[in-house]
């Protein structure tokens, strides 16, 4: 089995409909608006938001996220990921009545669990939200920076990337990239290849959530090659959200040969019926990737990740011990 990694997956969209159907009946809330026979329902990428933000709303309590991180991570670790890199988002704790420190004292806990038990690392990003505007990604940057959590080292946005410019929200980053943290953001995913140059520009991070339209445009592509940007690609989420057709016409093999760094990653794994395994496997059936190179993008989220290099180290050599692990 190959060693695997992960640096992009929203923690709240990583619930699966039969815990939020036990939330829900804990909490005494009818879920049929957006979970029909065990599924998660919506049409569009603002439907997607909606259904996201209700489950959101269904985690209330410090166990309630502890145990969500914990079991997420759990199953990573069964499917042979040995780091996982989780967004979190202290608006959805607050409008859901936690503090944020709660909020990520708890999902740190569950990480914690995860690792006791089976030995993945996991860390956090705080993230803002986009279409909740400027100064509500700048507080979560705030929180961010001051919250010291061992386990948070980056700060990112995600939401609904057509929101604003990338321009307004450069404040945010240049607060949380001065504290010492780790630099993602979304683009190129709803919005075009402008979007990521944008991102690019005025934020200049480390890596791209998805980047995957920089494709439309060659230049674009060179670049994010020339500077070394690593892409947080998520396939089976792109075309689930017809951000593509399907996986014939998704350019993640035409990214990986014009020399750009890719991560595999599931986003949100129930809404759009997938894993991380599930995303490696999809890498080998449809972009023709064999064990070697599904290593090779472990191996590239790894040295990509918000980490310490005492860590890093480590990881790297657990993955070179078991880059292409006996099955299990
Ligand atoms: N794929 C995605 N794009 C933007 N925001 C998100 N929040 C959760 N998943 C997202
Ligand atoms: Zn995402």
């Amino acid at each position: 089995m190959v060693a695997k990694a992960e640096l992009h997956c929203h923690i709240e969209g990583a619930a699966s409909p039969d815990l939020v159907l036990a939330q829900a009946r804990r909490y005494g809330v009818d879920p049929s608006s957006f979970i029909r026979d065990g599924a998660y329902v919506w049409g569009d990428f603002t439907g997607f938001l909606a259904a996201y933000d209700a489950a959101a709303g269904l985690f209330r309590s410090e166990e309630d996220y502890a145990a969500l991180a914990e079991d997420y991570l759990t199953g990573l670790a069964r499917d042979g990921a040995v780091y996982s890199e989780i967004f979190i988002s202290p608006d959805h704790a607050v409008k859901a009545g936690l503090s944020p420190d709660a909020y990520t004292d708890a999902l740190g806990e569950g990480i914690a669990r995860a690792r006791a038990a089976t030995g993945i690392e996991g860390r956090m990003i705080v993230t803002g939200i986009r279409h909740f505007g400027a100064s509500s990604v700048e507080a979560a940057a705030r929180f961010a920076v001051r919250c010291g959590h061992p386990l948070v080292t980056g700060f990112g946005m995600a939401g609904e990337e057509r929101f604003g410019h990338p321009r307004d929200y450069a404040a945010a980053f240049d607060l949380a990239r001065e504290a010492g943290l780790g630099i993602t953001v979304h683009a190129g995913e709803l919005a075009g290849w402008e979007s990521v140059a944008a991102a690019l520009d005025h934020i200049r991070p480390a890596r791209i959530g998805h980047g995957v339209r920089a494709i439309e445009n060659p230049d674009l592509v060179r670049r994010l090659a020339e500077e070394g940007v690593v892409l947080e690609v998520c396939p089976v989420s792109n075309v689930t959200l017809k951000v593509f057709a399907d996986l014939a016409s998704h350019p993640l093999p035409q990214l990986l040969a014009a020399g750009c760094r890719v991560t595999l990653n599931s986003d949100d794994p129930p809404h759009f019926h997938t894993s991380l395994a599930h995303e490696y496997a999809v890498a080998a059936e449809a972009f023709g990737l064999d064990d070697d190179a599904l290593a090779g993008l472990t191996r590239t989220a790894l040295e990509a990740a918000f980490l310490d290099e005492a860590t890093r180290a480590m990881l790297l050599r657990r993955l070179g011990d078991k880059a292409v692990a006996p099955e299990a």
